[in-house]
């Protein structure tokens, strides 16, 4: 017999954590819907940024890198849904294309990992930390201008056994990926976010779909999260009010307190020589005013210089 059509063909990366979360957004579907998990087929496309591993991304083009071939899966109707770390997605979608939901953010901090030291400030004089991200570069430069950063790349796992390889010294991880992966035991100090600004979206799990299927988004409306999708959309906004200059490091965090958003942002440079910071409260239905504002502001605060 046939076996019958899937309620919903679910796009993703290869990667084990991109899997891990694809996983999860299928188990949240089967659970709301009450459809066994085999009725949402997961189908793996490989992105650009899967395939260089070479370079640092920023040089390459940045963001885009790892959604664009899961974008034409989606508006081509080969997938209906596309899952992506939020953090990942290109601030300005596509024209046909939404972020339609996020699941609960995990953890949005960052991991320090080493196997010589407790914490940044215990690595030693001149030691070697192993980075691809220019906010996490310029973040350790700017508390330790003496450390060499350097690029280190491929999925998560592969980093880690860069770092055990001795290849560096120490490195930083999102600690969300490493919870979904069951790997946060590697963590041996986690960053706080007054001095270590998350990654806009990091933590996030952004489901994307055509905007105009509708059948789509009744579905995943049922696994949004709703503080998770306005803090996503604060950032978002700030992320776009400072314009795609991926070559800027940039930070960006909103958390909520019942209808209160507080927003933390920050632009810095690679060497961590020079660094600005804004913070912004309001209510929650003006998430995307006080992103874009804070970005706005930022871009005025730094100067046309900061941007090259
Ligand atoms: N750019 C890679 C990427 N995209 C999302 C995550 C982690 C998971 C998340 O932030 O939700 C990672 C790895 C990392 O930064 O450690």
């Amino acid at each position: 017999m046939a076996q019958s059509a899937p309620l919903l063909r679910l796009g993703t990366r290869g990667s084990p954590l991109a899997l891990a979360q694809a996983n999860l957004v299928r188990a949240l579907l089967a659970r709301v819907t009450g459809a066994p998990e085999t009725a949402f087929e997961i189908v793996v496309i490989k992105t650009t940024g899967d395939a260089i591993q070479d370079r640092p991304l920023s040089e390459v083009g940045g963001k885009g890198l790892f959604t664009k071939e899961i974008e034409e899966a989606l508006l081509s109707s080969r997938i209906d849904l596309a899952v992506h770390s939020a953090k990942d997605m290109p601030t300005i979608s596509q024209p046909g294309l939404l972020l339609a939901a996020c699941l609960e953010r995990e953890d949005p901090r960052d991991a320090f990992i080493s196997l010589k030291a407790k914490s940044l400030a215990d690595l030693p004089h001149g030691a070697h930390l192993g980075t691809a991200s220019l906010r996490r570069q310029a973040l350790v430069k700017k508390a330790r201008p003496d450390l060499v950063v350097s690029p280190l790349r491929g999925n998560v796992q592969t980093r880690l056994r860069k770092l055990e390889s001795g290849e560096v010294d120490a490195t930083l991880l999102a600690i969300a990926g490493l919870n979904r992966l069951g790997l946060a035991q590697h963590a041996t100090h986690i960053m706080p976010v007054e001095t270590f600004v998350p990654a806009v979206a990091q933590g996030a799990i952004g489901i994307e779909t055509r905007g105009d299927d509708n059948r789509t988004r009744q579905f995943v409306a049922q696994i949004n999260h709703a503080p998770t999708f306005i803090a996503v959309a604060c950032e978002r906004a700030f992320l776009t009010a400072l314009d795609g200059s991926c070559k800027t490091p940039l930070a960006g965090h909103a958390t909520l307190s019942g209808d209160t958003l507080h927003f933390r942002g920050l632009i810095a440079r690679p060497d961590g020589s020079a660094a600005h910071d804004i913070a912004g409260n309001g209510h929650i239905r003006d998430a995307v005013r006080i992103g874009d504002e804070a970005g706005r502001e930022l871009k005025k605060i730094g100067g046309p210089d900061f941007f090259d």
